[in-house]
């Protein structure tokens, strides 16, 4: 079973963004207006030197590449972790027809009626379905984005009364994408050992059957993206997300970067890799998750679809033994990730907060 909120709550009302947008009025309701120190501040994060952007690896110069190749890539993905927590992944393998495909049938079934979308509703403390996520009390800010999630592997954690028969191709074409995207995040994964010095198989053999979930975000345009946020600043739960941005969207994911919000730049059909919570765990903090939002943009929506790819529930995880030295003390207890999944989604997303949950030293930032 997917991890849920046990206790009643009341989350008020939460508008559909699409709706919002489709009324015309320019006036933002009060619960999606953030308060000033939250706002995007827009054009401080636009002009940053191109330089500042997170790297781009060659996955084919990893699975195929000469030793030379090799050795170069594995080093950029290692910097990549230990200073990003963020890469960008081209020559990965994927059908570009596939990705195509995905967005499609994400756009329309975000481009349905509302009453169709909420036949498969998010009910109020659930992650999966038609709605908005991670709000827990009718005072929280809502975030403008339409999100839809389901639970995928194993398959206790679907319910099948969520997965729409509208577009007709919707479940077929999710199933062949996610199929795509576990190979590729086992094979992300098997690098990022590497790029350790652990053995390839470390993370695959430690994590079962690994709990892996979609969630397509659709941010409509928005009249002041000054004052609202796509998607509150988080870091990821999973052992890596991976993100696909629509094709020729806007710029809107951001990272939080030596205090600095940077915008991520698509790049033609790669996918955004991100080092989620349980990596830090793992690696005692050498890989950490970083904190990341989206913003929105005034005239164009945007949409991404985001996979995450976390151990089996039952697994107990806690930094492994050759992170662990005299000179890089445990920062994060053991725990059982079925736990700390229960903990992620019955939190709101409040930037890295949610992995006080593991550290030892829970006001340490690290
Ligand atoms: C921002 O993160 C999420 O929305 C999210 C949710 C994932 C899930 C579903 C959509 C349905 C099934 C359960 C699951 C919690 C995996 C993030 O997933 C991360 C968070 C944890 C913890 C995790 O394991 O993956
Ligand atoms: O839409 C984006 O770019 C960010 C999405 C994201 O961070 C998430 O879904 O966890
Ligand atoms: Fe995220």
């Amino acid at each position: 079973m997917a991890p849920v909120v046990e206790f009643p709550i009341n989350v008020g009302r939460i508008d559909d963004v699409q709706e919002l947008k489709k009324s015309r009025k320019t006036k933002i309701p009060n619960r999606f207006v953030r308060d000033k120190a939250e706002r995007p501040m827009l054009a401080a994060t636009t002009h940053l030197p191109s330089s500042n952007s997170i790297p781009v690896i060659d996955l084919s110069k990893l699975m195929k590449g000469n030793k030379e190749e090799f050795h170069y890539e594995i080093l950029k993905l290692s910097t990549s972790c230990e200073e990003w927590g963020f890469f960008q992944v081209i020559n990965h393998g994927i059908d570009l027809d596939l990705l195509e495909k995905i967005e499609k049938v994400a756009m329309e079934f975000f481009m349905l009626p509302v009453e169709e979308k909420q036949k498969y509703p998010m009910a109020p403390g659930t992650v999966q379905g038609y709605g908005q996520a991670f709000v827990f009390s009718e005072d929280q800010k809502l975030d403008w984005c339409n999100m839809f999630a389901l639970g995928l592997v194993p398959h206790s954690i679907r319910n099948p009364k969520l997965w729409p028969t509208n577009p007709p191709t919707f479940s077929g074409t999710v199933e062949s994408y996610s199929k795509e995207i576990r190979k590729l995040c086992k094979d992300l994964l098997r690098f990022i050992a590497l790029s350790l010095g652990v053995g390839g198989n470390v993370f695959e053999e430690m994590f079962g059957v690994s709990v892996q979930a979609m969630r397509m975000n659709y941010y409509p345009a928005c009249p002041r993206p000054d004052l609202v946020l796509g998607l509150s600043p988080h870091s990821d739960g999973s052992a890596l997300t991976v993100l696909q941005q629509g094709k020729g969207n806007t710029v809107g994911l951001q990272i939080l970067k030596n205090n600095t919000w940077v915008p991520i730049q698509p790049v033609r059909n790669a996918l955004v890799i991100n080092i989620g919570d349980t990596i830090e765990v793992l690696t005692n903090g050498r890989y950490k998750s970083s904190e990341h939002r989206a913003v929105t943009h005034k005239e164009k929506d945007r949409l991404s679809i985001v996979t995450f790819y976390a151990p089996s529930y039952d697994i107990e995880i806690g930094p492994m033994a050759e992170m662990v030295d005299e000179n890089n003390p445990t920062k994060y207890r053991r725990y059982n990730h079925g736990e700390y999944s229960k903990h992620y989604v019955t939190n709101k997303l409040q930037g890295k907060k949610t992995l006080d949950f593991a550290k030892i030293s829970p006001t340490n930032s690290f």
